[in-house]
């Protein structure tokens, strides 16, 4: 501070006092200097002769001189070797840490340590074909189940049910203080996951009096909705429980009236036990169905949770657990004394049971469910799981026979058009990336094999009735040959499906475990073939490798085959544009004449 003088005004000021302090002040600083310039070239010889003595070769360029009046003024002389690199970065390294400097290490990685739960599952066999499971011996399952089991020609378990079902009814043994583990199941495609959470919530609602929704299904889309709603209603037949399908399928209002009715006495009352829903109508009929009701919920199976859980639809979770809470003193804030009593009449939160084929194994993913004391079952085995990477590979069915076959894009109809019709290939489900190639490939083989083959295509283009017509009509075996979007790739049963061509690829490794897993089900022998274009090759032979899956053999195609086929695509392919150029005009002068109308009625009504 003494190197700042402040002026202050006073009356005894006068020139000659301040310029003599300026002097003083001066002559401090001057003496400071050469002090520090003496430290320095002390320094700098001392420098010198540790270099000597180290036999230094490398040496740096002349240093910049610092102008600043508080370093010496003097310039090192030209012979004086400079001090070496190293030595100058080593000081500076103490100061500070050098950005982008060698010395940097690299983090050792951090290694991933599961849960106990996810590391130690259950392991769930892929075999189907060695029982060991007998209906009639379970003493565990009720009769009335095991009836229904027989009648639809169920005479052994499969290891997913023989290992879930007892489990989950274990668990509802407990005192009722208890709450129930929550599972989560991750087995192959076709292995009876649907049923292994049927049979337990059937049983165990059988015993319950009065009717309230007891059990909630959500399934990511429509058809699969009604697929499972279908079974409940089939193991609920014999019983008192009812079971309703909330997916849109039919109107809102309809939905409503067969779920709750008013009644003088109670209020609202619910009409099911039971309910299978889309996650988007869910949160419609939490929003607006007055006497909706989920406070008795025991049960939320989330099947196919992968996918519910990529797409979380309207928040849905969040408004199911904000519905149950309601009413519970976590909501009101009125806290009781804790006693036997208030304890005892605690409200459970329903056990939550979550399946699929493709079901992630990541933590951090499975931590947005808030399970309890989760309990995992998997058809992948406890070694796999001390591979780091192994939390993303996933079981097929032991009966799936997968191959690919490699041609040029212009000959991927030829190759279909050969397994389909030389090969005699029948029941295919033939699956495409887009709804336009869906179309085109549907109208091509129409054309080629006339009458000799039956194709039909679904997807998002064509409306609920239609897709559910199409369906059914190729679970009959009306259809021989299916063409769709991925819109029939997850969690669809379609008994006896013999073949499953990608036409082609799929994005992902879980598309193409949902994709194959359309055969070779319930176990059946199966065959699932994937083309693929010489470029695409290595994508899916990695993309199979990030599944945990063996490298699969390749089909070839003898170039014999394409040749001779050449002549009649050709001209089939000339009548399929014509086909769908017509289709286009057509609908390009429907789209017209209904805009027109439109404008004319706006004119009518503006007159
Ligand atoms: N114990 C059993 N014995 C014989 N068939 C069975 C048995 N359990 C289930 N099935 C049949 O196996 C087929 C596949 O079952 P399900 O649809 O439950 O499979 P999944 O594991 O849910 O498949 P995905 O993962 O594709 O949805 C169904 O047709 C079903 O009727």
């Amino acid at each position: 501070m003494d190197l700042f003088i402040i002026n202050r005004y006073n009356d005894t000021n006068d020139d000659t006092h301040i310029i003599e302090q300026e002097a003083k002040r001066l002559e401090q600083l001057k003496q400071r200097i050469e002090e520090r310039r003496k430290a320095f070239s002390v320094k700098k010889s001392s420098d010198v002769i540790t270099l000597k003595e180290e036999k230094q070769t490398e040496i740096l360029p002349d240093l910049p001189v610092s102008t600043n009046d508080d370093l010496p003024t003097e310039i090192p002389k030209p012979n004086t070797p400079p001090k070496p690199k190293e030595k100058i970065y080593a000081e500076k390294q103490k100061e500070f840490k050098v950005l982008g400097s060698s010395d940097f290490q690299k983090k050792s990685k951090v290694q991933r340590i599961l849960p106990y739960w996810l590391s130690h599952p259950t392991v769930v066999s892929r075999d189907l074909n060695e029982l060991s499971c007998p209906v009639e011996e379970q003493e565990w399952l009720h009769p009335v189940i095991k009836s229904t089991l027989l009648s639809e020609g169920i005479t052994k378990l499969f290891p997913v049910q023989n290992q879930v079902v007892p489990f989950i009814l274990n668990e509802h043994t407990l005192p009722k203080l208890f709450q129930p583990r929550d599972v989560c199941i991750s087995a192959p495609t076709g292995s009876g996951k649907t049923l292994s959470f049927v049979i337990p919530i059937v049983q165990l609602l059988m015993k319950d009096v009065g009717c309230k929704i007891r059990a909630l299904v959500v399934l990511p889309v429509q058809e699969l909705a009604a697929q499972v709603a279908k079974v409940f209603k089939k193991y609920c037949n014999r019983t008192h429980l009812k079971v309703a399908l909330l997916s849109g399928s039919v109107p809102f209002q309809q939905e409503q009236q067969e779920l709750v009715r008013f009644t003088e006495s109670v209020g609202w009352v619910s009409k099911v036990e039971i309910i299978v829903c889309t996650a988007g109508r869910l949160v419609e009929h939490l929003k607006t169905t007055e006497g909706f009701n989920l406070q008795h919920l025991k049960f939320l199976v989330i099947d196919e949770a992968d996918r519910i859980m990529d797409n979380i639809q309207n928040d849905w979770l969040y408004h199911v657990d904000h519905h149950i809470k309601q009413g519970s003193e976590l909501m009101t804030g009125k806290v009781q004394s804790l006693n036997w009593k208030n304890v005892s009449k605690q409200k459970l939160a329903p056990q939550k049971l979550l399946f699929s084929a493709t079901l992630s194994q990541d933590p951090e993913k499975l931590e947005q469910w808030g399970l309890f004391q989760p309990k995992l079952f998997s058809a992948a085995t406890n070694e796999c799981f001390e591979d780091e990477d192994q939390i993303r590979k996933y079981a097929t069915p032991a009966e799936l026979k997968e191959h690919y076959v490699v041609c040029e894009a212009e000959n991927k109809p030829l190759v279909l058009y050969n397994f389909l019709v030389e090969q005699k290939w029948d029941k295919v489900l033939c699956f495409t990336n887009a709804a336009e190639t869906t179309h085109r490939l549907t109208v091509l083989l129409n054309t080629w094999a006339c009458k000799g083959l039956k194709v039909a295509e679904l997807s998002a283009a064509l409306d609920r009735s239609m897709r559910e017509n199409v369906l059914k009509k190729f679970m009959l075996s009306e259809i021989d040959v299916l063409i769709s979007t991925d819109a029939l790739a997850r969690g669809i049963d379609i008994p006896d499906c013999n073949y499953v061509i990608s036409y082609d690829p799929p994005r992902n490794i879980k598309t193409y475990i949902h994709r194959v897993g359309r055969t070779g089900r319930a176990g059946k022998i199966g065959k699932a073939v994937t083309v693929l274009l010489p470029s695409q090759i290595s994508l899916f032979k990695d993309l199979i490798k990030a599944g945990g899956k063996e490298e699969i053999p390749e089909i070839k195609i003898n170039t014999d085959v394409i040749d001779r086929l050449f002549e009649s695509y050709a001209s089939a392919m000339n009548t399929t544009r014509e086909k769908i150029n017509s289709e286009l005009n057509l609908k390009i002068k429907n789209s017209i004449e209904i805009k027109r109308s439109a404008k004319s009625k706006i004119q009518k009504r503006k007159k």
